[in-house]
């Protein structure tokens, strides 16, 4: 190793990491995803190893963005908690590496990355396949996801209301005093979801929490939580009347239990929608199913390492730039 990696900390890659860097690059990096030309990217569906012992998973997400030559992973630990549990339902770290020699250049927090590309992501899907007339906002689940989705989601449209619903209203209630913003929070799922044109389902749900009969015709849903095979946030009435996209057809495949379990079709990806391959069904009622994806961490991962490069003290070097000393020393010579 060239040199000990940089640590970033949670609160430096939440002060860093800005959705108006963040947006455009992942709507790139979901276009070049779905050419599945592995000279712009490769990224292999997870390596998931089960924690059966105490009902988690540890997902290991590598990609390499060749032209911009971004080699990272992300490790991701998530649970199914007791509703209440006080313990957290995903620890993420970040690595970044240097591509030519393979070392490690950075470790990173990966919570703050994790909560914001996957409500990022999700907000590009609204933006491509929502109704043209998009009112009401309702989010299902009020954790993590819930306040980084509430975040850019009411920073990037005008919605006239937004509605959270969690099975503890405490929960919810906590959420709206949390958010920086009016929030309606309702006493049934139901409550929430009728008449609403964007749904977003961010919970930690392993049956359906959203059903079928009571979405409005040509409503969004960016389904988030349900990221295994056998779990589910959405029924088969949702999951068959709905035009069905997802981040990566063959990740959902393997792990979207919504999809395998009902055995709708994934329509296209949405890198499709973004690269015009694909149409955008606006009028109907479309779900994009979210599995998350190594090519997300690795986009802002990389905005993180460059702010922060730039930001930092003049004297401290990183294993990038002993590396680069070593070289230049050697060269000297
Ligand atoms: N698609 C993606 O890229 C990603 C998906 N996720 C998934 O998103 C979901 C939410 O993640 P976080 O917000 O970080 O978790 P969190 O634990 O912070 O929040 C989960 C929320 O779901 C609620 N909940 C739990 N069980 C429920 C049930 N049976 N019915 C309704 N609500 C229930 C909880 O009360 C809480 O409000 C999880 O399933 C997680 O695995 C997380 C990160 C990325
Ligand atoms: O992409 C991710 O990160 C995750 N996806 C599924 C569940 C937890 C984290």
């Amino acid at each position: 190793m060239a040199g000990l990696p940089a640590l970033i900390s949670k609160g430096d890659v939440a002060r860093l990491l800005l959705y108006k860097h963040l947006l455009p690059k992942l709507e790139v990096a979901l276009g070049q995803f779905s050419k599945h030309n592995t000279s712009e990217i490769i990224q292999p569906v997870r390596t998931v190893v089960p924690i059966a012992k105490h009902n988690g998973f540890l997902g290991l997400m590598p990609a390499y963005i060749v032209h911009e030559d971004i080699l990272c992973t992300k490790m991701v630990a998530f649970y199914g908690r007791e509703q209440g549990s006080t313990l957290p339902s995903t620890e993420a770290t970040v690595l970044l590496f240097d591509p030519e020699r393979g070392c490690v250049l950075v470790v990173m927090d990966g919570e703050v990355i994790t909560a914001m590309r996957t409500a990022a992501v999700s907000a590009i899907s609204a933006k491509l396949l929502m109704p043209a007339k998009a009112e009401i906002l309702c989010i299902l689940g009020s954790g993590h996801q819930a306040i980084s989705h509430y975040d850019v989601f009411t920073q990037t449209f005008a919605f006239k209301q937004v509605r959270v619903w969690n099975p503890r209203k405490e929960s919810a209630e906590r959420f709206a005093r949390t958010v920086q913003g009016p929030v309606t929070v309702c006493s049934s799922a139901k409550e929430a979801v009728e008449g609403a044109d964007v749904i977003i389902t961010v919970t930690g749900a392993s049956q359906p929490v959203l059903f079928g009969d009571w979405v409005k015709p040509g409503a969004h849903v960016a389904a988030v939580g349900a990221c295994t095979p056998d779990w589910r946030e959405l029924d088969d009435v949702l999951m068959k009347q709905a035009v069905v996209y997802a981040d990566s057809r063959e990740g959902a495949l393997k792990e979207s239990g919504d999809i395998i379990l009902s055995g709708a079709k994934v329509f296209a990806e949405i890198g499709e929608v973004i690269n015009g391959t694909a149409p955008a069904h606006r009028e109907k009622t479309t779900v994009f199913k979210s599995l998350g994806m190594g090519i997300q961490d690795a986009v802002s991962a990389k905005l993180v390492y460059d702010q922060w490069k730039s930001q930092r003290p003049a004297h401290k070097s990183t294993a990038e730039e002993s590396h680069q000393m070593k070289t230049l020393d050697k060269s000297q010579l």
